[in-house]
Formats: C-alpha cells, sequence, structure tokens
C-alpha cells in the first residue's frame, strides 16, 4: 500500500526534521520542500528531498504534482527574532508571501489540511501567565509579527476556500532525537540550551547571561522549554485530527512550566559533570522577563501531553550533539551521535540553492 505523502516545507531544519522521522515512524511519505538556507541536507532521511524556495511558486507545484500530498506542514521561515530586526524585508519576504504561495500551491493542488509553525513571539510582552491561546496578540519583532499574519492569512484562506488547519504556537524549542539520529545546529547558533552545551564542551569560551535584573525568582529570564521529539509529535496528533475532521485550531505548544536561564546552566552542569563559564551581561533587547504556556487546549483538543520535556532529559538528548558525556540515564542514546555532530560543526557552512531540483 502506498504511503500517504505530507509536504514538509522546511523539513530540512530543526523541527521540521524530527517530525519528518516521526511521520515516517506513523507510516507516512514526508517529503521535504527546503531550500536548505538554514536547514540541512543530512537531516532529511525520510523521505524525498526537493530543493527549492517556498516562494518558487512553479517549484511548489512541481513538487505537489508530482507527490499528491494529502496535507502541508509548512515549517519553512526564517526564525530569529534578532536578525528580523535587522532585515525585516527578508523576514516578510520568507515567512509572509512564502506562506501565501505555500497556501496559493495547496489550494491548487485541493489539500485542504494546513499544519503551520507559529510561536510564542506572536503574543509580544504577556499580558498574563499562563499565556492562554485567547491572550491578546501583540507581536513586539517583526518576527512575531510574519508568524501572526501568517496566521491571520490562513485564518482567511480557511473561511473563504474550505481549507482547515492546525497552528501550532510554539514555545521555546530544544532538545534532540533521543535515538543521536538529528540534533540541533543553528547556524549562526543563538539559542541558550546549545550555546550553553558549547560552552560547557569548549566550543565557545563561555556563556553569556543576557539580563539577571529581571523580576523574575533568580534575576535571569523565564521560558518555557519543550523537546523536539515532543514537538513533532504533537504534528503528527495535529495530522491525524484534520485527518479525523476535527475543526481548525489554534494551540499553544508548552509545558506550562517556566525555567529560568540559571536553572538550564546549574542543569547542563549537573547532566554534563562540566563547568560552565558563565558572564553576565545586560539585557538583550526585545526579551519578555517570563513566558510559559497554558498547555491546556493542546491537551484538551489533540490529547498532548509533553513526555521529554524535563530539563534533564532535554539536556541529556542535546548534550551528545556537542561531543558530551551525560551521567547514566534512562534514554537509548547511540553512540554515533557526537561525532555527526562534530562533523556538522565543522561544515556548518550550509547548503546550496539549487532553486526546484528533486531528488
Ligand atoms: O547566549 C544566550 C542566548 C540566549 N539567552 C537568553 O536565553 C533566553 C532564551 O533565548 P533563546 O534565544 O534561546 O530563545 P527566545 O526565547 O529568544 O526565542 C525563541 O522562542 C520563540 C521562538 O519563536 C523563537 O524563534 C526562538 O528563538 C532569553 O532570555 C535570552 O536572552 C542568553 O542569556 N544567552
Amino acid at each position: 500500500m502506498t504511503r500517504p505523502a505530507i509536504l514538509v516545507t522546511g523539513g530540512a531544519g530543526f523541527i521540521g526534521s524530527h517530525t519528518c522521522k516521526q511521520l515516517a515512524g506513523a507510516g507516512y511519505l514526508p517529503v521535504v520542500f527546503d531550500n536548505l538556507s538554514r536547514g540541512n541536507e543530512k537531516s532529511v532521511a525520510w523521505g524525498p528531498l526537493v530543493v527549492g524556495d517556498i516562494r518558487d511558486r512553479d517549484a511548489l507545484q512541481r513538487a505537489m504534482k508530482t507527490y499528491r500530498p494529502t496535507a502541508v506542514i509548512h515549517f519553512a521561515a526564517l526564525a530569529y527574532v534578532g536578525e528580523s530586526v535587522h532585515e525585516p524585508a527578508d523576514y516578510y519576504s520568507t515567512n509572509v508571501t512564502g506562506t501565501i504561495a505555500v497556501l496559493d500551491a495547496a489550494r491548487a493542488n485541493a489539500i485542504d489540511d494546513i499544519i503551520f509553525s507559529s510561536s510564542c513571539a506572536t503574543y509580544g510582552v504577556p499580558e498574563a501567565l499562563p499565556v492562554r491561546e485567547t491572550s491578546s496578540q501583540n507581536p513586539i519583532s517583526p518576527y512575531g509579527r510574519t508568524k501572526l499574519m501568517g496566521e491571520q492569512i490562513i485564518g482567511d484562506y480557511a473561511s473563504a476556500y474550505g481549507m482547515k488547519f492546525a497552528i501550532l504556537r510554539y514555545f521555546n524549542a530544544c532538545g534532540a532525537d533521543p535515538d543521536g539520529e538529528l540534533g540541533e545546529w543553528h547556524s549562526p547558533e543563538t539559542h541558550l540550551i546549545p550555546r550553553v552545551l558549547m560552552a560547557a564542551s569548549g566550543i565557545i569560551d563561555e556563556i553569556e547571561v543576557f539580563g539577571t535584573d529581571y523580576d523574575t525568582s533568580d534575576g535571569t529570564c523565564v521560558r518555557d522549554y519543550i523537546h523536539v521529539s515532543d514537538l513533532a509529535r504533537a504534528h503528527l496528533k495535529a495530522l491525524m485530527h484534520l485527518e479525523g475532521g476535527g475543526q481548525s485550531l489554534a494551540v499553544n505548544l508548552g509545558t506550562g512550566r517556566g525555567v529560568s536561564i540559571k536553572e538550564i546552566v546549574q542543569a547542563v552542569s549537573r547532566v554534563t559533570a562540566r563547568s560552565v563559564p558563565a558572564v553576565f551581561r545586560t539585557r538583550r533587547p526585545g526579551d519578555p522577563a517570563e513566558l510559559y504556556a497554558d498547555p491546556g487546549s493542546a491537551r484538551e483538543c489533540l490529547g498532548f501531553v509533553p513526555e521529554l520535556s524535563d530539563i534533564d532529559t532535554i539536556v541529556r538528548t542535546a548534550a551528545p550533539f556537542f561531543g558530551l558525556k551525560t551521567k547514566p540515564t534512562r534514554l537509548p542514546l547511540a553512540k554515533t551521535a557526537a561525532p555527526v555532530a562534530l562533523r556538522w560543526l565543522r561544515n556548518s557552512g550550509g547548503g546550496s540553492s539549487r532553486a526546484g531540483q528533486i531528488r
């Protein structure tokens, strides 16, 4: 029996690749559509790779005509808050124009089910904690605005053209595949947990902690860290929800628990038995002091509960990718994870721009 194909834009990226692995495990064929500008070709291992840019409407059409996907999971985007402030044109072009092109291609091919990567960045500085889906969305960065616009455009397409959507608002994605087949490597790497691990392993000299004077329990920023394999599983649940005739929805994907930067540094030190050199800096512009989700809607609507998102498990799964051993664990970590990660670090220059090639 042929497996139903799912078009996964951005499937060579961090969350996209972990989702492809789970899609394949559940009997789907993930067809990755990615321009490899930030994704990694080595992360595409569970289905075909179409190298193309989401703004290239012809390439999208060709991919859909070739593989006949039954749904689209749309990850492809630029996703650095700081960069979006300095390069808004790139962000509006890729994240907004690109999303419209993906939706138009889906519509032209009678694909009704759309799963969209959104972000807690759409809420801006939250009016209350935990952040509920009904909280007002006032993004404070161009990145956050592009994601909110994406949500609104999808909503309008759904109303007018009979499409159905699952908008998933991620909190802080982190960790790595527990089997050691996939990891987190962004280039440049700006995210907290990978950088703390890089400081622990000596890849960088120290972790810079941005702000120690916030109104939080220990003065550092608090975030809701959710394991990437949990996020991937939520996408699978969202897909099955839509396939089963479920209604369109927009839900937070978080744990409901806030963790401070200091607690992250302590966890890395504890789990890897390494000291983590840290220096304290002034606040990073645009950082809300505290962000954590109310995870209730995802639980009620999708039956989704995180399973790997305690901080020690997050650190244990991510650490091998930075050449770090961890204290004994129940998780079956693959022995090959560290060399793969180190190879990625050396080759972090990234991919090519062979628009529209299908392999
Ligand atoms: O080197 C660092 C990196 C980060 N941090 C701090 O650690 C916290 C987490 O920062 P990260 O950059 O990992 O993540 P952020 O919370 O800024 O945004 C993240 O979550 C929302 C998503 O939509 C964004 O795409 C993602 O980057 C922030 O308070 C940040 O200032 C440091 O103190 N030092």
